[in-house]
């Protein structure tokens, strides 16, 4: 059920082409029906055919981006994309932990889909030892999960093992998504309690660009509106499937999901 009073926050980077990034994050707050807010970390100059110039944000417009949002509408659950420095993470768990949200979603942002490194890789340990460990939820990708466990996945047994060392590592669940993999798109849910296996058909799209972006805010919101991490997952998955098969050609390149094809002829 749609609840548009009730606010989540992304803090993520701006991609200026729309498709990623906290502009992905805000599109898909609205469509499945929550309040959005954003705290910026970097501007990305980005387009459907790539990500051209980063600029990161200062530790102390981060701070007061934070601080004029918590102190102000408390987010019921906030989702965690691209921080690209170690200094950036630091900022942003301090401030978490003073504001304490209800619920944190980390997307572990570290390669675009072009190819672009968004994650300084001497911010890999911040993220690993302040950021993941104060999570609700973690949503790595293949690559992302090869990188925080260094082991390589190949198969969804793989992508078994490498939740399992993700969770030693302290949040309370991870999905890692298996979109990098061949065959069906399968996404693996695990956490103390909770062992979920949540396939789709592959879709053949070339516009996948902001699919991890999507996913992440899609159950943010869900959680925010009070399902459960099971049902969120579940809700969102199938919101991202329909998302990419729905997908538009737009720019030159990999273009975007559609997040309001439902809306199409609605006036
Ligand atoms: N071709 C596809 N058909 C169907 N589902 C897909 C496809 N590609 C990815 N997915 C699904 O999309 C979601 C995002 O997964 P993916 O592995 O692409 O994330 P990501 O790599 O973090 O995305 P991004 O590249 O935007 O950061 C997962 O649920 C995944 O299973
Ligand atoms: C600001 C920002 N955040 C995240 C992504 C990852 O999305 P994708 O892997 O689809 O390019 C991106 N390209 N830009």
């Amino acid at each position: 059920m749609r609840n548009y009073k009730i606010p989540t926050l992304t803090i993520a980077g701006s991609d200026s082409s729309g498709g990623a990034g906290v502009q992905a994050d805000l599109k898909t707050f609205s469509a499945i029906g929550t309040y959005g807010m954003s705290v910026i970390t970097a501007i990305t100059a980005q387009n459907t055919m790539g990500v051209f110039d980063v600029e990161e944000l200062s530790r102390n417009i981060i701070k007061e981006q934070m601080k004029a949002v918590f102190e102000d509408i408390m987010p019921k659950a906030v989702k965690i994309g691209m921080v690209s420095s170690p200094e950036i993470i630091l900022e942003i768990v301090d401030n978490l932990k003073k504001y304490k949200p209800e619920t944190i979603v980390v997307d572990p942002v570290m390669i675009s889909k072009s190819g672009y490194s968004l994650l300084r890789p001497e911010a890999k340990e911040n993220l690993i030892k302040y950021l993941i460990p104060i999570a609700y939820l973690i949503t790595p990708n293949v690559p992302e999960a090869e990188e925080i466990t260094g082991m390589k996945i190949e198969t969804v047994e793989d992508m078994k093992k490498a939740g399992k060392k993700i969770l030693d590592l302290g949040p309370k669940y991870v999905l890692v998504k298996g979109g990098h993999l061949d065959g069906d798109a399968v996404d693996v849910l695990m956490g103390e309690d909770i062992f979920e296996v949540f396939t789709s058909e592959r879709l053949d799209r070339k516009n996948t660009h902001g699919t991890g972006c999507t996913l992440s805010s899609a159950i943010t919101s869900h959680i925010a509106l009070g399902y459960d991490v099971v049902e969120a997952v579940r809700r969102s998955k199938e919101y991202i499937t329909e998302a990419i098969r729905h997908s538009f050609d737009i720019g030159h390149g990999v273009g975007p999901v559609n997040h309001f094809y439902k809306f199409e002829g609605i006036e």
